[in-house]
């Protein structure tokens, strides 16, 4: 038991310890899921209604972080929407929680290594767009990474080239294709009043910004600020609830 709480908080991301995830978890499901979507604060409720459903909690996850914020119920979900498989979190980890970003980050590389091609990523975040209104969905068209610049980015560190390339580029960060299905089909459902595009800003938390933090980062280009990490590469997009 102390190893395993260990774990939660060692750096543990090595190919090795993914491996080791990916296999305990593929061992204990049949889903193959090529989806996974990360559920923000409270939107846990979007794996609610899946069929085959198979259900773990982190805790029971060898390697994986807890959940400590509240409305992050802590459990992966598989099942099935209209035939497709997919794998939710329901709650993610954050910077201010003391996991380090490879941490934070660790559940991604294991979806890459259970075969998975798309990520939707969900957050609530403050709006900085004076356009927006409280309880506009924003879909993310690009990022500021603010820590990263300050050196706290999870692909610092030795880099194994089975997770990827050393220099990743990053000017097409959210896929353009899934972005306009977003806004088609919003478009289509008469969602187009609440429903925006813009450029997210991660900030670490776990205070609120500031009136002057919160304009240097609109002057900056952000229309929205979080504390989630969403650093993604390629065929990947999110949305961000203001
Ligand atoms: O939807 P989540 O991930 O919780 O995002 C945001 O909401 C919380 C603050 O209200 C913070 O956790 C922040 O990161
Ligand atoms: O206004 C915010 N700022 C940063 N993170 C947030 N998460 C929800 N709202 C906010």
């Amino acid at each position: 038991i102390h190893l395993k709480e260990a774990n939660r908080h060692r750096n543990c991301c090595s190919f090795d310890d993914c491996k080791l995830t990916t296999e305990w978890l593929l061992s204990r499901t049949r889903h193959r899921p090529k989806i996974a979507i990360v559920c923000g604060s409270g939107l846990g409720l979007l794996a609610d209604n899946v069929s085959n459903k198979q259900t773990f909690r982190y805790e029971d996850i060898p390697n994986f972080p807890v959940s400590t914020v509240p409305g992050h119920e802590g459990c992966l979900v598989f099942g099935q929407i209209k035939g497709k498989s997919c794998v939710f979190m329901q709650g993610r980890f954050h910077l201010y929680e003391g996991y380090s970003l490879c941490k934070v980050t660790f559940p991604m590389r294991i979806f890459k290594l259970m075969g998975v091609e798309t990520i939707v990523v969900t957050n609530a975040s403050g709006g900085l767009c004076q356009d927006f209104k409280v309880g506009d969905i924003m879909v993310i068209k690009d990022h500021i990474n603010l820590p990263g610049f300050a050196g706290q980015h999870p692909l610092c560190g030795p880099n194994d080239e089975r997770f990827g390339i050393r220099f990743p580029c990053m000017s097409d960060a959210y896929s353009k294709d899934l972005r306009k299905l977003v806004l088609d089909i919003t478009a289509e459902l008469g969602y187009s009043n609440f429903v925006r595009e813009g450029v997210y800003c991660m900030v670490s938390g776990p205070n609120f910004e500031t009136i002057a933090e919160a304009r240097m980062l609109h002057i900056l280009g952000s229309d929205s600020v979080g504390m989630d990490y969403h650093n993604t590469r390629r065929k990947k997009f999110f949305f961000t609830k203001q």
